[in-house]
């Protein structure tokens, strides 16, 4: 079996919840050390960690078959590719910011200097505003900037707003991105059938996964009598399960309900007269 060759962050953000994802998804990829290609024989994937801002290169030019990264970094990224699966984890977003009060429009930007790491990503969000501005490239604390007077405005992930409060900067406009991690696979017309096959089966794992992170498994025991008006709380991806209970006149019933509504559901369940209301996480599952 030819092996699937994925690229993972070795570092930042990204770096532990990618792997955390792809260990829940059934992928061995501890590394014992410092080593930076990991093979999962098994699975038939061959892990390389690299720098996150890297993957899309790697990815985008075929010399690897899919990587997760920041949709911000593949946006930014001077080589393309396809953004094939949102993973729903290193959510940021991404935003323009200065002193309070200095300037407080993205119109006021036209023919100064804005500090960024994402050069490229910022100077399309700029030229499809009609913005004429000098960019000055910095490879990070790009907050510091104004402070030390090389730009007047940043352009920078936000994630918690800390390190912008602490700089005395504040954001202006609407965000310019919002970023999460993606997994991305080269121009999906230029990949073999059975990369693609590869490829196919990795995204239904994840899926599994992201679906057993945002859904949980509720049971319980309902009278007959209110059994319809319960299948409404809890219609699940299908239908709910329902078997017979030891005691006439209940059923059984099983059903995934989104993991934040399973308080409320619960509630109403309780109201139409459900009882023994159970709820259970799920490792994975194939949907
Ligand atoms: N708080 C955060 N700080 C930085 N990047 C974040 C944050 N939350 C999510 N991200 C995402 O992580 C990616 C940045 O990767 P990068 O390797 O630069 O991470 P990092 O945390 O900045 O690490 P380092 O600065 O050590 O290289 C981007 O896609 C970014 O949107
Ligand atoms: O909104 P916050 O939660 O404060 O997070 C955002 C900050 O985190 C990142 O910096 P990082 O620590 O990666 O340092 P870097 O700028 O050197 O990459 C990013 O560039 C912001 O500065
Ligand atoms: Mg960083």
């Amino acid at each position: 079996m030819a092996s699937l060759r994925f690229a993972l962050p070795n570092k930042g953000s990204l770096s532990e919840p990618a792997a955390r994802m792809l260990s829940e998804a059934g992928y061995r990829v501890s590394r014992s050390g410092r080593e930076l290609i990991v093979a999962d024989k098994a699975n038939g994937v061959q892990f390389f960690f690299l720098r996150p801002r890297d993957i899309a290169v790697y990815v985008g030019e075929g010399s690897l078959d899919v990587g997760i990264t920041g949709r911000d970094l593949l946006l930014d990224s001077t080589i393309a590719a396809d953004e094939i699966l949102p993973l729903g984890f290193g959510r940021a977003s991404f935003y323009f910011a200065g002193v309070p009060g200095a300037i407080s429009d993205v119109s006021e930007l036209a023919g100064r200097r804005i500090a960024t790491s994402y050069p490229k990503l910022v100077r399309r969000h700029l030229e499809d505003q009609g913005i004429k501005a000098d960019l000055v490239r910095l490879d990070g604390a790009v907050e510091t900037a104004v402070e030390l007077g090389v730009a007047d405005a940043i352009a920078d992930v936000v994630e918690t707003g800390i390190t912008l409060k602490t700089s005395g900067l504040a954001t202006f406009g609407d965000p310019i991105l919002r970023s999460e991690a993606v997994l991305i696979q080269r121009d999906a017309t230029r990949v073999d059938a059975e990369t693609a096959e590869a490829v196919e089966v990795l995204v239904r794992r994840l899926k599994g996964v992201l679906i057993a992170r945002s859904y949980v498994i509720l049971d319980f025991d309902c009278p007959t009598s209110a059994q319809e008006e319960a299948f409404k709380l809890v219609p699940g991806i299908e239908a709910p399960t329902v078997s017979p209970l030891a005691r006439e006149g209940w059923v059984a019933v099983r059903s995934l309900v989104p993991r934040h509504d399973a308080p409320k559901i619960m509630d109403q369940l309780w109201n139409v007269g459900a009882r023994a209301i159970l709820v259970s996480s799920l490792d994975t599952c194939r949907i």
